[in-house]
């Protein structure tokens, strides 16, 4: 499936570097074109090269040597220094491409300066069995041959949509976030479940297929949700009992306030990279919830 043209070096071996390694392993990419490197030295990258062939290596003259794809796979606090550490041994063709949270192309242009082949994408970590769903969106400067042969690579691991760089802090809170969000309401279903009598394994897998169900009912039909949702509920029913629960304890507005807060941050997480020192290192809280109501409380809270 590989090629020359596709030789792919990763910046930063973390969680999501991982999940995309194991998505193109899976699709067939030759792992020996995929080379990969770590801040650290803690066995990680051997790790990485023992699971999926993968070349590792700490230094970056060695990884990004030959490589027509760079991909930027560190946290955002760590964007500035890994451009920086990256310039010097860049190929002038390769596409240096960002998952990063917030950190916007002008600020990788000013890292990386006359290097014009630049791509933000936002994908998420089910790219590690192929149905991730990744936005993209390629500089202005960037050869659209370049920014194919970034898209042609995240279409490997599952869809893949192109949109403007203003919408990529929504995107980040919908869907590059937004499994966590799914995880932590089967978390809740499964303690109710728990509670209920039902042994762990049965559960799970009755949670896991109702997911994944939900889910391949949204795709397929592409019905509304509300129009699906109401095909569940029986008038004075279970689904309405439960509905009932949720929304008086507002859900629907939590989780449209929690999607926000997300963009928000990834806004916020912005100011690491351009320098104006505003981003506080941890996310603050949402005004209102009790830690941040307690902080605001407490001597020299705000
Ligand atoms: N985890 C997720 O679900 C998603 C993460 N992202 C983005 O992916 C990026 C990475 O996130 P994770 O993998 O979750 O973080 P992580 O903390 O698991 O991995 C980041 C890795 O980068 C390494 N690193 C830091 N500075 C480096 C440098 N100068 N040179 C080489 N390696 C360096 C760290 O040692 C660490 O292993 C973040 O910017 C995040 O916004 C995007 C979509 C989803
Ligand atoms: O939580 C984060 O900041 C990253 C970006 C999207 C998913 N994980």
């Amino acid at each position: 499936m590989t090629g020359p043209d596709t030789t792919l070096a990763l910046i930063g071996a973390g969680k999501m570097a991982e999940c995309l390694i194991a998505g193109w392993v899976e699709a067939g990419f030759d792992p020996r074109a995929i080379a990969v490197t770590n801040r650290r030295n803690d066995g990680r990258l051997a790790e990485l090269a023992g699971r999926y062939g993968v070349r590792a290596a700490r230094d970056k003259a060695t990884v990004l040597k030959g490589a027509r794809v760079v991909l930027m796979a560190v946290k955002p606090a760590d964007m500035a220094t890994a451009l920086e550490q990256v310039a010097p041994h860049l190929e002038p063709g390769a596409v240096v491409v960002s998952v990063a949270a917030g950190i916007r192309l002008a600020d990788m242009a000013r890292r990386l300066p006359g290097h014009p082949h630049l791509v933000r994408a936002m994908p998420n970590t089910a790219s590690r069995l192929r149905q991730a769903v990744t936005a993209l969106c390629a500089a202005p400067t960037c050869s659209p041959e370049a920014s194919a042969r970034a898209r042609w690579l995240f279409d490997q691991v599952g869809a893949t949509v192109e949109v403007g760089e203003e919408a990529f802090d929504a995107v980040t809170a919908l869907s590059g976030s937004g499994p966590a969000y799914v995880y932590l309401l089967v978390e809740a279903m499964l303690e109710a479940a728990r509670d209920l009598g039902l042994p762990d394994g049965v559960a799970r897998d009755l949670a896991v297929w109702t997911v994944v169900g939900a889910g391949s009912m949204l795709r397929e039909t592409g019905l509304p949700p509300a129009e699906l949702r109401r095909q569940v509920t029986s008038p004075n029913g279970t689904t309405a009992a439960a509905i009932a629960v949720l929304e008086e304890m507002a859900v629907p507005v939590a989780v449209r306030r929690a999607v926000k807060r997300a963009a928000a941050r990834a806004a916020e997480l912005a100011a690491l990279i351009a320098g104006s020192g505003t981003a506080s290192p941890a996310a603050p809280q949402v005004p209102g919830t009790p830690a941040a109501t307690a902080r605001a409380a407490a001597p020299g809270g705000a």
